[in-house]
């Protein structure tokens, strides 16, 4: 093999201290160089390879230091040029390397240099944007409209519903099925919040006094008070594991939560140093998330929250990220690309244009065609040939975004590039890149990720529909699936699944039950076979979006924001102001419950309704808000009109209404059959609303059950689908909100406390990504 004698690369946007990383072939051989200048023009600076073989492939990435990436590319070595695919890479002739290693050397010297003044720089922003926040603090204290710290951007130094095909979907199973496996594998939780995350916490949402943080029933050296007896003998619906244990542990916590804090008010906040979240390094990559909706343009439930929020969090860490998503009707921020394709589903020639919007740091394209325009009131709605359709057109076009959409002006191109797909609506994709490019040695360094957000939903048909999808015969098989209840047919999401690189779903607990029978609806077979490329992460939450200190739908109507430190006044605010809106009679004492979600079976609704008599002799108030199956709907207006007093049924989707529920509740409830993750109980928990779940899938992974030994816990949980059980845990919710006040706060309060950001599941994103990267 001939090998080129140092090739020399320059690179527009490159400063002196940028590292040129460059990846042979199958990734395994990595070649770093740092840049130098050597003639005119002065802003073009030189990187010199060794070994790379002619007509050799590659994919690499520029980084300004070792950690600050500035952008990707890819490309193949030809001759003494390369053709990249990223930003601004200017082709070369090779040069002589005489001269090359003094300059070298003067550039690390001088590299060193600029890295110094680079983390001095940083560090003075960290402190002023630590100034302006007290300052902001302050005038949101006054004007709680004020929200996030826009005003002062972030300097960025690194440059359904029913299934549509619902004869082929879920009703092709029976509904009585039980789809509420008990879990038996051991629980992984989400990362636990360290006590320095803690301190960050108080410092966000102001100090938790000791007795605050301390166990009620425990004293301040660590005796435990009678109190403790006295919740042993007044918990008498719990079932209450042994207590020395977990109360040692929890003392130990409390102690050392305090001598942490107590050092931290030594060194004084202006010596702490701001930490961003940690950069992808070498790890950088160009990400394209696909899916059918996107919020805050697009939503139907928790996918459109994903798609909202984990690319901002990828972007964070340094990754390029893309968002594609349909057009359903015009998005103010978007601004037309003037890019315009031609795709053929079913015969026909389907034009598609695109949109683009540059928002915290992510390209959201928005793809318009015919087929997708008004259809913001339903998405997923349609006959099943449209909605499939629609979904062959989308993935079609989707896949070759990164060649035909410049973003920035500049298209992200294949090499280092990994989509990441969403259920089955866009399962086509990962079939598509594979059947259309890599097995025609296109966009061989490509990869894709399937995340499973429901399994539940297939995109099952008759195997006739398989002549739509536009794909050699051979491919046949990858989406023909035989189960006992639905027979030979066509599944989309099964072809999606085998053809995916790896395979994300939203809980470790849910990875686990889609193994199962139960939990698999007809495709656990498929799971168990890919099992070495599936992985579970837990949601994060937009910490912007559901967050009571900014949350914007709490600044009118006598709603107020608040936070931490305002908890007690500000959410007894918000649920006199919830109480008003609704029309229920505004005590402060009254426990008030809410159920937010899609009226199925998968919510457990029927649950709730099983236990209403039981509610209503109690003393409670119910909110129920959600849209889906016109029985259950009509079963919330119900029970609104039987119980005027204390139950509301809101029949509707308003995102609004959601946050209100969300802060002005004292308990949600989610007693669902299954839940892959579930993101309201962790809103909830966001909210200082205490949650009470059935304990399966991402439900059981988040929600720790109320300890009263310990004061550990989130929440309550219970075991099986059943009325009984429910009420059974909502008993004892309501015993201990009534009964135990300070027990009550420490719940809200932990739950306030815990870090549900995005960015630890964008870090786990990324292990993924980087393994599929290279999977070969
Ligand atoms: N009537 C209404 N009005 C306003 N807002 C409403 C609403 N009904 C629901 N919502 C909102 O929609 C979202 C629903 O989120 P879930 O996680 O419960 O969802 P879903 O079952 O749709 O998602 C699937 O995907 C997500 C994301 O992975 C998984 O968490 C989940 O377990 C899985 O079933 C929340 O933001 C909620 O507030």
């Amino acid at each position: 093999m001939a090998y080129l004698s140092h090739p020399l690369f320059s690179v527009e946007t490159a400063t002196e201290s940028s590292v040129l990383l460059l990846y042979r072939n199958n990734g395994r051989c990595k070649f770093s160089c740092n840049a130098f200048q050597r003639r005119s023009p002065p802003n073009v600076f030189k990187f010199r390879v060794r070994n790379f073989a002619e007509g050799e492939n590659f994919a690499g990435f520029l980084a300004n230091d070792d950690q600050m990436l500035r952008w990707g590319c890819g490309g193949k070595l030809r001759g003494r040029s390369i053709r990249a695919t990223g930003r601004k890479f200017v082709e070369d002739d090779n040069e002589s390397s005489d001269d090359a290693e003094d300059t070298l050397q003067a550039t690390i010297e001088k590299s060193k240099k600029v890295l110094a003044l680079q983390k001095n720089l940083l560090q003075q922003i960290a402190e002023r944007k630590k100034l302006v926040s007290s300052i902001k603090d302050g005038i949101i204290n006054e004007e709680p409209a004020v929200s996030d710290d826009e005003s002062f951007p972030d300097i960025d130094l690194t440059s359904g519903d029913e299934d549509p095909d619902e004869a082929y979907t879920s009703s092709s199973f029976p509904n009585n099925a039980p789809h509420s496996p008990v879990v038996e594998t051991p629980k992984t939780p989400r990362a636990q919040t360290t006590t320095s995350d803690v301190e960050e916490r108080e410092r966000e949402y102001g100090k938790v006094s000791k007795t605050e943080r301390v166990s009620p029933t425990v004293d301040s050296i660590g005796n435990r008070e009678s109190g403790k007896e006295t919740m042993e003998s007044l918990h008498p619906l719990t079932t209450l594991p042994d207590p020395s244990g977990a109360f040692v542990l929890e003392k130990k916590k409390s102690l050392e939560l305090e001598e942490a804090t107590e050092s931290k008010r030594e060194i004084g906040p202006e010596k702490e140093e701001a930490k961003p979240p940690p950069l992808a390094g070498a790890n950088v990559m160009n990400v394209i998330l696909v899916a059918f909706e996107c919020a805050p343009w697009s939503k139907t439930g928790g996918l459109g929250d994903v798609a909202g929020a984990l690319p901002k969090a990828l972007a964070r860490r340094g990754h390029r990220v893309m968002v594609v998503v349909p057009r359903y009707s015009d998005y103010y921020e978007a601004r037309a690309l003037g890019v315009c394709k031609r795709y053929k589903v079913d015969g026909q020639d389907m034009e598609v244009n695109y949109y683009q919007a540059y928002i915290d740091g992510v390209d959201f394209v928005f793809m318009d065609t015919p087929m997708f325009r008004h259809r913001e009131n339903d998405i997923y709605g349609g006959n099943r040939l449209d909605t499939l359709k629609r979904i062959i057109l989308f993935c079609k076009a989707a896949v070759e975004v990164p060649w035909h959409v410049p973003c920035g002006g500049v298209p992200y191109g294949d090499g280092n590039l990994v989509f990441i797909a969403n259920d089955w609506h866009t399962a086509l994709l990962p079939v598509y890149l594979k059947a259309y490019y890599r097995d025609n040695g296109l966009m061989k360094y490509t990869r894709s990720v399937l995340v499973i957000h429901n399994i539940a939903h297939q995109g099952r048909g008759p195997v006739d529909d398989f002549h739509y999808v536009d794909l050699p015969e051979f491919y046949k098989d990858l989406f023909t699936l035989y189960d006992p209840v639905g027979g030979h047919h066509f599944n989309i999401f099964a072809a999606g699944l085998k053809a995916a690189d790896r395979i994300v779903s939203v809980s470790h607990g849910y990875a686990w039950e889609i193994k199962t029978l139960e939990g698999g609806w007809g495709l656990h077979h498929i799971i168990n076979e890919n099992d070495w490329k599936l992985q579970g992460i837990v949601n994060g939450i937009d910490a912007k979006e559901w967050n009571p200190k900014y949350d914007v739908h709490l600044t009118s109507d006598g709603y107020t924001n608040y936070s931490l430190e305002t908890l007690n006044t500000g959410k007894p605010q918000c649920k006199r102001a919830l109480q008003k809106e609704l029309g229920l009679p505004e005590r402060p004492d009254v426990a008030l419950i809410g159920f937010i979600g899609r009226l199925d079976q998968q919510k457990g609704v029927d649950l709730i309704a099983e236990a209403i008599p039981w509610m209503v002799s109690q003393d409670v108030q119910l909110v129920m808000l959600g849209t889906g199956r016109p029985d259950l709907e009509e079963m919330l207006r119900h029970f609104e009109h039987q119980h005027r007093d204390k139950v509301r049924g809101w029949v509707g989707f308003s995102v609004k209404t959601a946050h209100r529920i969300t802060a002005g509740a004292d308990i949600l409830l989610m007693p669902s059959r299954f839940e892959p993750c579930g993101l309201n109980q962790l809103y909830a928990m966001m909210y200082g609303t205490v949650p009470v779940v059935h304990a399966v899938g991402g439900l059981r992974d988040t929600v720790e059950p109320f300890n009263p030994y310990g004061e550990s816990g989130l929440g309550w949980t219970f075991d099986r689908a059943e009325a009984g059980q429910l009420i059974h845990a909502l008993g004892n919710c309501l015993y201990t909100y009534r009964e135990f006040k300070k027990s009550w706060e420490g719940i809200q309060r932990r739950g306030m406390m815990q870090d549900l950001s995005w960015d630890h599941a964008a870090q786990q994103y990324e292990d993924v990504l980087v393994a599929a990267k290279y999977h070969w």
